[in-house]
């Protein structure tokens, strides 16, 4: 098998099915680097050029139907070109299988670094903050929505210094009107997204909002102690914000940042662009100008407990919340594919995790 470029713009109708036998002709896959509901990802060599990637394998038995997911990824993807994005290369399908040869990424993701007990500086965030930003300035520019901004589709690159790409364009969609679709991960969905008066883009920043909040105390800004799903969603639509003691005491304006990003009404919300030019951004970014440091800081007694409290989730509803999105048909170019009105099924249900998912505690 000769080795596709990847063109600007994917239709499905481009997809030539190729064997798993050129797929091994061209390419070394290896060890497993992550995983997610429907996919793993190995690292890679293409062994016509010897350069290492990463291969995001997507089994299609498990996507049953939802095969138009993983188009629509495809498609957006290979539409987007930016430093904040994980590059998508080349993709094939077999039979069995879909691959997608990306970038290969080697920090891991943000979820593994927080889980690691750290919390980290504001001079550190505020460098996360602005990666996360420049990559939502650029999609959301070209109005796509990615709709499950969490640290686990954020991943690290580079050594010395954080530097974050977005990652996981499964949920991605052009906004060209109000989207009702509920779908996203409990802890970090926005509160237009619950209450379905129809969203756009801005729930992409209450995401990060809630990141950087995150990053700064380690644990989330809306949690339930019982972790009730009906509670947390309470909390989220209230948007009420606490900065406890002792956790925020040394913290400086990142909290006018954090408020003006978790904003229940997304109009009075900043923008991506708007973000970037805070000024607690633009201080710490200055600051930062020398390459800075992960400034990861040991756990300490006061974090501790408050790290556990953040939880891997699914990009919910690994069931359901496909079921709302537009049939395959739409799905055919991703660039013109909208969300519809959901069916009558409970908010809470759709953003349950499905037993079979991963939650674990770290
Ligand atoms: N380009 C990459 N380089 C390195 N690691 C990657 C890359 N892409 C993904 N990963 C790792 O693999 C994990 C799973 O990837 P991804 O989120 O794309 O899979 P998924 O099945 O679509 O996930 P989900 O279940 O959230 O839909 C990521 O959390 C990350 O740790």
């Amino acid at each position: 098998m000769t080795l596709p470029k990847l063109p600007e713009r994917l239709e499905v109708g481009d997809w030539e099915e190729c064997s798993e036998e050129d797929i091994k002709h061209c390419y070394d896959i290896g060890g497993v680097i992550g995983d997610g509901n429907f996919a793993e990802v190995r690292v890679c060599v293409v062994r016509q050029t010897g350069r290492t990637c990463a291969m995001k394998v997507v089994d299609k038995a498990k996507l049953q139907g939802r095969d138009h997911m993983i188009h629509n990824e495809v498609a957006l993807l290979a539409s987007l070109r930016h430093p904040r994005l994980v590059r998508l290369l080349r993709s094939h399908h077999t039979h069995a299988h879909v691959y997608m040869l990306m970038e290969l990424v080697t920090g891991g993701d943000l979820f593994d670094a927080i889980a690691r007990n750290v919390k980290f500086s504001e001079v550190c965030a505020a460098g996360m903050v602005r990666d996360i930003s420049e990559g939502l300035k650029f999609i959301h520019n070209r109005r796509i929505a990615h709709r499950d901004i969490k640290p686990e589709n954020l991943l690290r690159h580079g050594d010395s210094c954080i530097t974050l790409k977005l990652a996981d364009f499964g949920l991605a969609l052009l906004v060209t009107e109000p989207l009702f679709t509920i779908c996203g991960t409990p802890t970090y969905v926005a509160p237009e997204i619950l209450a379905e008066t129809g969203y756009g883009v801005a729930v992409d920043v209450w995401a990060m909002g809630v990141i950087l909040y995150v990053l700064l105390c380690g644990f989330p800004p809306f949690r339930s102690a019982e972790r009730n799903q009906t509670e947390l969603f309470r909390l989220i639509r209230a948007g009420e914000l606490h900065f406890f003691s002792p956790y925020w005491d040394m913290v400086s304006t990142a909290k006018d940042l954090i408020r003006a990003l978790l904003q229940v009404n997304p109009k009075g919300r900043l923008t991506a662009t708007q973000t970037l030019q805070h000024d607690w951004l633009r201080s710490f970014c200055r600051t930062s100008k020398q390459k800075y440091q992960p400034h990861e800081t040991s756990p300490d007694q006061h974090h501790k407990p408050a790290v556990t409290s953040l939880v891997k989730q699914p990009a919910s509803p690994t069931n359901s919340h496909y079921t709302t999105e537009p049939g395959p048909d739409q799905h055919k170019n991703a660039q013109s594919c909208t969300d519809r009105p959901r069916s009558s099924q409970s908010d809470t249900d759709h953003l349950k995790p499905s037993q079979s998912q991963r939650s674990q505690v770290k």
